[in-house]
C-alpha cells in the first residue's frame, strides 16, 4: 500500500481532479442543501459527499459503462485511480494484480471517506460558533468565486489561493482530530519522559493529547487560525494525519475535498445550530451527538 499510493494521490496527480471535485460538490448541494431552510443531519450529508466523491475519483463508479470500457481494455490512466492502478507498471515493468488493487481500493474508501467527512462536520459546527472567524472565511471565499465566470469550475490556481479557510481547517483537527491516534509497538527499549518501554509494548499516539500541548499551542482550548501562518507548528507537534513513514497518504486529497466544501457552502449559506449545546461524542472517532441540524440562511447572489 505505502509503496504505490503516494504516487497516485500526490498533487500532480490530483490536480487533474479538481474540477471533478467541484462538479460533485455543485450536485451534491443542488440536491441536498439548497432550498431549504433546515438541515436535519450534516453529519451524513458530509458522509454523502465525500464517498461520492470517493466513487467517482477512484472508481468512476457514477458511469454506468465503466465496467464495459475497463473489460474491453479502454480505461484512460487518468479517468480515475483505479484506471491508474490498473495501467500503471513499476520500474520492471509488472503490473500490480487485481487482489491488491482490490485491497487498496477498499483501503481507500474506507480510509478516505469517514475521516474527511468528520473534519467538514467540524467545520460546520466551528463556522456556526465564530461568526467573525465565519466572515473572513466568507470574504477570502467570495474573492475566488467572483473572480470567476458563473459556470466556471474551481481549479488547482484557486485552491492555492484558499490558505485561510484551510488555516481553519486545520485549527478544527488540532481541536478536534478526525482520528485520534493510532496503535504502534515498540521495535527495541528506549525511555520516554522518563518512563522506561521496553521492545515488543504495545504503545497509543494520541493526536489529541498532542495538539494540546501548551508548549507549543499556547492556550490549547482557544481556536486560534493564526497559529497555521508562517511557518506553522513546529514539526511532529501537529499530527492529525500521523507523522514519520506511516503519515495518512490521503492528506493532500483530503485537504482539496474539505477546501471545495467550504467553498461551495460557505458561498452559498451562513447557518446556525439548532441545538446550540449539541455535544461532540468520541465513538471511537469524534462526532456531532445529534448530527448536528443547521438553519441555513442562503446568501442573496
Ligand atoms: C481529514 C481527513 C483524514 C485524516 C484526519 C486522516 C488521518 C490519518 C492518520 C492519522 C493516519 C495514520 C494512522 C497511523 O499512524 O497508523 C492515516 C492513514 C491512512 N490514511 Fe488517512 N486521513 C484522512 C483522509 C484520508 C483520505 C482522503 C485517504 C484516501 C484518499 C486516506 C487514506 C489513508 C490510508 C490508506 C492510510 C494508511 C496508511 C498506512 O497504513 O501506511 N486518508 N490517515
Amino acid at each position: 500500500m505505502r509503496k504505490f499510493l503516494p504516487q497516485f494521490l500526490k498533487p500532480e496527480a490530483l490536480q487533474r481532479y479538481m474540477g471533478i471535485m467541484d462538479h460533485i460538490a455543485q450536485r451534491h448541494f443542488a440536491d441536498d442543501w439548497e432550498n431549504k431552510h433546515q438541515v436535519a443531519n450534516v453529519h451524513s450529508l458530509c458522509k454523502k459527499y465525500t464517498f461520492w466523491l470517493a466513487c467517482r475519483l477512484f472508481m468512476s463508479v457514477e458511469d454506468p459503462d465503466h465496467v464495459a470500457i475497463f473489460a474491453a481494455g479502454k480505461a484512460s490512466a487518468t479517468q480515475d485511480i483505479l484506471s491508474q492502478m490498473l495501467l500503471t507498471s513499476d520500474e520492471d515493468g509488472k503490473f500490480m494484480n487485481e487482489l491488491d488493487i482490490a485491497d487498496k481500493i477498499l483501503g481507500l474508501l474506507l480510509g478516505g471517506y469517514d475521516t474527511a467527512s468528520i473534519a467538514c462536520s467540524l467545520i460546520v459546527k466551528f463556522l456556526a460558533e465564530l461568526p467573525h472567524i465565519y466572515d473572513q472565511v466568507y470574504k477570502k471565499q467570495m474573492e475566488i468565486a467572483n473572480s470567476k465566470a458563473k459556470s466556471e469550475l474551481l481549479n488547482w490556481e484557486d485552491i492555492q489561493k484558499l490558505k485561510y479557510s484551510w488555516n481553519i481547517a486545520c485549527e478544527v483537527m488540532r481541536m478536534a482530530p478526525p482520528l485520534q491516534g493510532a496503535f504502534r509497538e515498540a521495535i527495541t527499549d528506549f525511555i520516554f519522559n522518563g518512563f522506561s518501554i521496553p521492545k515488543g509494548w504495545k504503545l497509543y499516539w494520541s493526536a489529541n493529547s498532542t495538539h494540546k500541548n501548551p508548549e507549543y499551542f499556547p492556550e490549547p482550548e482557544k481556536f486560534d487560525p493564526s497559529r497555521f501562518e508562517g511557518k506553522g507548528p513546529a514539526p511532529y507537534t501537529y499530527v492529525p494525519f500521523g507523522g514519520g513513514p506511516r503519515m495518512c497518504p490521503g492528506k493532500e486529497y483530503a485537504r482539496l475535498e474539505i477546501l471545495v466544501f467550504m467553498h461551495n457552502l460557505v458561498k452559498r449559506f451562513k447557518w446556525e445550530k439548532v441545538i446550540p449545546s449539541e455535544r461532540i461524542i468520541v465513538d471511537p472517532l469524534p462526532m456531532p451527538e445529534k448530527g448536528l441540524p443547521v438553519r441555513l440562511y442562503p446568501h442573496n447572489v
